[in-house]
């Protein structure tokens, strides 16, 4: 259903000791819609990302999935409800394919319930949704080339293989072009447009180009305060968010 939200954030905050990471932060995120997310260095993004994801448990404030009520949940709960989360540094297995690196990361989905007669069964869906997964991302030939032999962007193309193998519905992605060559961008750049037809996406992205091209709805953080959500047209001529940024610049300058 277009428009539909599907997840949720109220008033959601993080606090370590006396440091806000995140304070006060209301968001909704709509189904099949890329949601950028930008922000100086220790806005706040990768908080808002751990949160969204279940590892790190808010402050304070809630998150709905659906309507349902789940920042108390567990971390594998909200892989059986379809968040999935891709991480800055690359996570992969260098040691072993990657079909055997997504076939881990499908496992993920059978954790949490034990059931004795599911297993046989499970398998062979884990290594479908591997394979399915490997496809999605366009390496289809490297599913038996153990993941040390791909080069940098392909096991960024991994990561992301390995969230789609948990069969989520929203993708939470934290800086998937990071250390990436415009080439290879630019391969990415296409993959979320595809990706974005299927998936809701949270996108936390440093490359401006990028994230300015692919967000129907961009968020800018600051010192973990909410600046503006909008389009991206609002969010460029925001002069708040311009004078976040310059502000940065001009520290940046000064040390
Ligand atoms: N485990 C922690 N303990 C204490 N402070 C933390 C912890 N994790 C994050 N912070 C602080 O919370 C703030 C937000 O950090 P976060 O990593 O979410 O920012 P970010 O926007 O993702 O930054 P970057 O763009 O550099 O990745 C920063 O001040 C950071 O130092």
């Amino acid at each position: 259903m277009a428009n539909e939200i599907i997840l949720e954030t109220e008033s959601l905050s993080k606090h370590w000791g006396g440091i806000k990471a995140l304070d006060d932060i209301s968001l909704q995120f709509q189904d099949k819609h890329l949601h950028g997310v930008v922000g100086p260095n220790g806005a706040g993004k990768s908080t808002l990302l751990n949160m969204l994801c279940g590892t790190l448990k808010p402050t304070s404030g809630c998150i709905f999935h659906k309507g349902d009520q789940i920042e108390g949940m567990k971390p594998w709960e909200f892989v059986h409800r379809g968040i999935g989360r891709s991480f800055q540094k690359t996570n992969i297995y260098v040691d072993v394919t990657c079909l055997e690196n997504c076939a881990i990361a499908a496992q993920r989905r059978f954790t949490g319930s034990f059931n004795l007669f599911a297993s046989r069964h499970s398998n062979k869906l884990v290594r479908e949704g591997a394979e399915k997964a490997l496809c999605q991302v366009g390496l289809e030939n490297r599913v038996h080339t153990v993941a040390a032999e791909i080069s940098y962007g392909e096991q960024r193309q991994l990561e992301l293989a390995m969230v789609l193998a948990t069969d989520p519905c929203i993708l939470l992605l934290d800086e998937p072009m990071a250390g990436m060559g415009h080439e290879e961008s630019q391969r990415i750049i296409e993959l979320m447009n595809q990706l974005k037809q299927t998936y809701s996406i949270v996108l936390v992205e440093h490359d401006m180009d990028a994230i300015f091209e692919l967000s129907d709805q961009l968020t800018v953080l600051d010192n973990g305060t909410h600046l503006i959500t909008g389009t991206v047209d609002e969010v460029r001529n925001d002069t708040r968010v311009k004078e976040a940024y310059l502000g940065k610049e001009k520290e940046e300058e000064a040390a």
